[in-house]
């Protein structure tokens, strides 16, 4: 099955998120699909998982979600380190290894965001930053995202190039990290027409920012992925 995320980010309105919620709750999902919206609301959708876009690090903090919070909402799986938000908040990834190390104690699967960089050997030493010596012992998500497609509102890469990252990563899992159990999903301007792309190269799913605000909108990229995991 196909793996989606979709992630309303901050400028979409919060009731408009809400109403896609309740509308997708009515529609016909066959993908694994997953979505964080601004603020996490209770994970209790039947045919979609309520993630979060954040989670805080161990030191007392202000202002940041807790384990103990998506605990009571029922939420267990979280963006660590959102490559935008590392972006526009400059966080290192000294950070992004506190939030990692968080999500783990606390049994909150991570979905570990790289891309920074969009050369392929800082690919893999940027995941190799956030991954070494942790305890991870269950099932991650690896999220590949071309930041400047996300920004620029189009897709910037070929498909060459989404090739040979998703090889790239797939024999740096192999080689360094046998025992990691992930999926590996690409972000950057998917829609109907990037996600079987990427489902052909390899890539087990999608990650989709903010540029559908309603169902109606996102129902032919629902379609196509309800397909490709039929
Ligand atoms: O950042 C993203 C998802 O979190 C991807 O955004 P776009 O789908 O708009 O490129």
């Amino acid at each position: 099955m196909m793996l989606a995320v979709l992630n309303f980010k901050n400028l979409v309105d919060f009731e408009e998120q809400l109403q896609f919620l309740d509308d997708l709750s009515h529609a016909d999902v066959q993908v694994d699909l997953k979505i964080s919206p601004t603020l996490p609301v209770p994970n209790d959708f039947e045919n979609f998982e309520i993630i979060s876009q954040n989670l805080t690090i161990k030191e007392r903090t202000v202002g940041e979600i807790s384990p103990s919070v998506l605990h009571h909402l029922n939420i267990s799986t979280s963006f660590i380190g959102h490559l935008e938000r590392r972006k526009s908040l400059n966080e290192g990834l000294l950070i992004v290894r506190k939030r990692l190390e968080n999500a783990l104690e606390n049994d909150i699967k991570p979905i570990i965001s790289v891309g920074q960089y969009s050369n392929l050997e800082l690919v893999t030493e940027e995941l190799d930053i956030l991954l070494k010596d942790q305890p991870i012992t269950k099932p991650i998500i690896i999220a590949y995202e071309s930041l400047a497609s996300t920004e620029m509102g189009r897709a910037l890469y070929s498909i060459d190039e989404i090739r040979d990252v998703h090889n790239k990563i797939r024999e740096f899992m192999t080689t360094h990290y046998p025992a990691i159990d992930y999926q590996l999903i690409l972000g950057g301007h998917m829609d109907e027409v990037g996600s079987p792309i990427a489902n052909a190269i390899g890539y087990d799913g999608v990650l989709i920012g903010d540029r559908y605000h309603t169902l109606a909108s996102f129902q032919p990229v629902l379609n196509v992925l309800n397909n490709l995991s039929r």
